[in-house]
């Protein structure tokens, strides 16, 4: 008697402290047990090549931008159902948000994801003579870019010493990493996917939830905010968005790895500045890596190298923000209608004297 007293006892105590555990478990805001903690590391699959096997994330994955909460007494102009852009398209054909200046509200954007609290990356390189534009795109980006969020500014360069020592707000910092020179422009510009694939490997993953691909000649002219972030986030190029598709720069032989066939394409993305998850660019940057080896194995570089990777890529692997010109403009053009705010834009440069061999 004594003895099946004290086995129910204890069965009770046992079940007793299991559903305590997960009860802990739950509340202490841990993602489902069954679920994956590496959500956005499912291998890509490209249509037309066979499976490509894109390895990472290894992180935790905690942090998520889909998460839209924002605390109690914002205070905010109501949205309105009836009111906003009407000269242009503030969502594309599978649903995203695409953005410009007044289809968001700043204080509400801010109010959720300041909550957040991302650590930010910005991948830039600058090699040769393109140290030059490293004070410029600091000192605007400090002042614009994603104020009061912590970022962190990964220069590679292949001259340390020209790197500017620039005054940094609150939880901003810069670390400088060292890459070889290059004869050819060509060269760098691709490069970009090799060292940011082991970089991330071997340092960001651990220091950063979001990453931004971004030119060096650029200056930030205006808010460049939380609204641009998403899982995996685009910017359409200013030269091609008010064009029809079979005249976008895409990469048209068949043997190469960007192949883009006629009749296909919904915008044409710049590979100026891009950004996402982590592990989202992750895979995006490796693919863009591997293709381009696959391609000189084949002496074959893309029309656009690195841009005409990422086009391909995301045709079929749809962004989840598309950002728009605003979010890259250039000093070599007239600011259109359309574009009411220009957030970030291109240098006017001597291409022949800055580039290493020249060329346009
Ligand atoms: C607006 C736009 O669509 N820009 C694209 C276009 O830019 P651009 O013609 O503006 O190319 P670019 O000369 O700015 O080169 C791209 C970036 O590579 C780096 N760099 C380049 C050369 C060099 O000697 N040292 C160096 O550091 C630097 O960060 C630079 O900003 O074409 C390039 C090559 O296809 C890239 O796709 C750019 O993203
Ligand atoms: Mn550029």
């Amino acid at each position: 008697m004594i003895r099946s007293i004290s086995r129910t006892h204890f069965m009770c105590c046992g079940a007793f402290l299991l559903i305590l555990l997960g009860a802990i478990y739950v509340y202490s805001g841990y993602p489902p047990l069954f679920n994956s903690f590496c959500q956005p590391c499912d291998n890509f699959r490209d249509p037309e090549l066979k499976f490509i096997e894109i390895k990472g994330c290894p992180e935790k994955g905690s942090w998520r931008i889909r998460d839209l909460k924002m605390e109690t007494g914002v205070k905010y102009a109501q949205p309105s159902t009836q009111r906003g852009r009407t000269d242009v398209n503030a969502v594309t054909n599978w649903n995203a948000p695409l953005v410009w200046e007044g289809t968001f509200d700043p204080v509400v954007i801010d109010a959720i994801y300041k909550r957040l609290d991302p650590r930010v990356a910005v991948v830039v390189l600058a090699v040769g003579k393109y140290t030059r534009f490293l004070k410029g795109f600091l000192e605007s980006a400090e002042k614009y870019f994603l104020v009061d969020f912590r970022v962190t500014y990964y220069i590679f360069t292949d001259n340390k010493q020209d790197v500017p020592k620039i005054e940094l707000g609150t939880g901003r910092k810069i670390t400088v990493l060292d890459v070889p020179s290059a004869t050819r422009w060509q060269d760098v510009v691709l490069s970009r996917m090799k060292w940011a694939t082991i970089a991330i490997d071997k340092q960001i993953r651990n220091e950063a939830d979001y990453l931004f691909m971004m030119d060096i000649d650029s200056i930030f002219h205006s808010r460049f905010g939380a609204e641009s972030l998403s899982p995996l986030s685009a910017v359409l190029h200013r030269g091609y968005y008010k064009k029809y598709r079979n005249y976008f720069p895409y990469e048209r032989r068949g043997t190469s790895k960007a192949y883009i066939p006629p009749d296909e394409g919904d915008y044409y993305y710049t590979a100026a500045v891009w950004g996402g998850y982590l592990e989202e660019m992750y895979k995006l940057v490796k693919y863009c890596y591997i293709q381009s080896e696959e391609d000189a194995k084949n002496n074959i570089e893309a029309v656009w190298q690195e841009e005409s990777y990422l086009n391909r890529y995301l045709l079929y692997n749809k962004p989840t923000k598309v950002l728009s010109p605003e979010y890259l403009w250039s000093d070599y053009d007239q600011v259109p209608a359309d574009i009411k705010v220009v957030r970030i834009s291109q240098l006017v440069k001597n291409y022949a004297e800055v580039r290493p061999n020249g060329g346009q």
